[in-house]
């Protein structure tokens, strides 16, 4: 039987005269990959922002684990656990990368002063926390800077610092807006093998921007294409560089 963790039905998006997302419908198996490409201005991040709560559909819905999210605030959809790494505060770059993972987890004891109150109760959950972190920063293979400040790490850590936070408000489902773009080929490779190693250890489902298909397409399990507002074709990676008609899409780009 399938297991669906997200679905988009039917939604549109208009902005003024611009018609960014036209009746797109999608959905995605629970603990999967999935990629959604297609041309700079064809809707991904409307997309995006639509299944976030960044943006109020005009008509349709978005379906998060059986629940219907549609208009719900981003908050409420960060903490339902669909986690979208851009939603998570920004990296502070005065703060080193362990405190920068460190307070981007869930409860985090000081956000609030009744809980402070509570000192064992804090005591217990701050080491929580911390030991989460190092898990986290291991996984992700940043430990070794975990005392450098944030300002001076590069761009590919950065990436991985950004992944590491998401990962600490325990999300159900991650969208990840461009993981590898603007680093080295190993690098984004790397990135890649450890989204896959999240989505075979803890089953983590995904949906992916990314304009660097060639990495890509080695690591999804399936390809959502859309082009001007619309999903043009989709299926695995193989089905996809194969389809006529995102031949065509990606030719008239050249
Ligand atoms: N806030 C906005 N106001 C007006 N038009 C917008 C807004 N956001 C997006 N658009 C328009 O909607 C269309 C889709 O844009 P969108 O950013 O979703 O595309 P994209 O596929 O993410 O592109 P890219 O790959 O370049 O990031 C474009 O025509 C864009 O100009």
């Amino acid at each position: 039987m399938s297991d669906k963790i997200l679905e988009v039905e039917h939604v549109r998006k208009t902005f003024g005269g611009v018609v960014a997302l036209d009746d797109v419908s999608m959905s995605i198996e629970r603990g999967t990959m999935t990629a959604l490409i297609g041309p700079n201005g064809s809707g991904k991040t409307t997309l995006f922002n639509v299944i976030a709560g960044v943006y109020k559909p005009d008509r349709g819905k978005v379906l998060f684990d059986g629940t219907d999210i549609t208009g719900w605030p981003p908050e409420k959809i960060y903490h339902k656990g669909l986690v979208r790494t851009f939603q998570i505060p920004k990296v502070f770059k005065g703060m080193t990368v362990y405190e920068n993972v460190l307070t981007a987890a869930r409860g985090n004891p000081g956000e609030s002063f009744f809980k402070s109150l509570l000192r064992h109760i804090w005591r217990n959950k701050e080491i929580e926390i911390s030991n989460k972190a190092i898990d986290t920063m291991k996984l992700l293979k940043i430990f070794h800077i975990a005392r450098n400040m944030s300002a001076a790490i590069s761009g590919g850590q950065m990436k991985l610092l950004e992944i590491s936070r998401g990962l600490m408000s325990d999300p159900k489902m991650l969208l990840l807006d461009e993981p590898a773009a603007g680093v080295n080929p190993t690098l984004a490779h790397q990135i890649f093998q450890f989204l896959r190693k999240l989505r075979e250890e803890q089953g983590m489902s995904m949906l992916i921007i990314e304009h660097r298909l060639d990495i890509l397409f080695d690591y999804v399990d399936y390809v959502y294409v859309m082009s001007r507002g619309r999903i043009v074709a989709e299926g695995t990676p193989q089905e996809i560089v194969e389809n006529p008609v995102v031949i065509e899409i990606y030719l008239g780009e050249a």
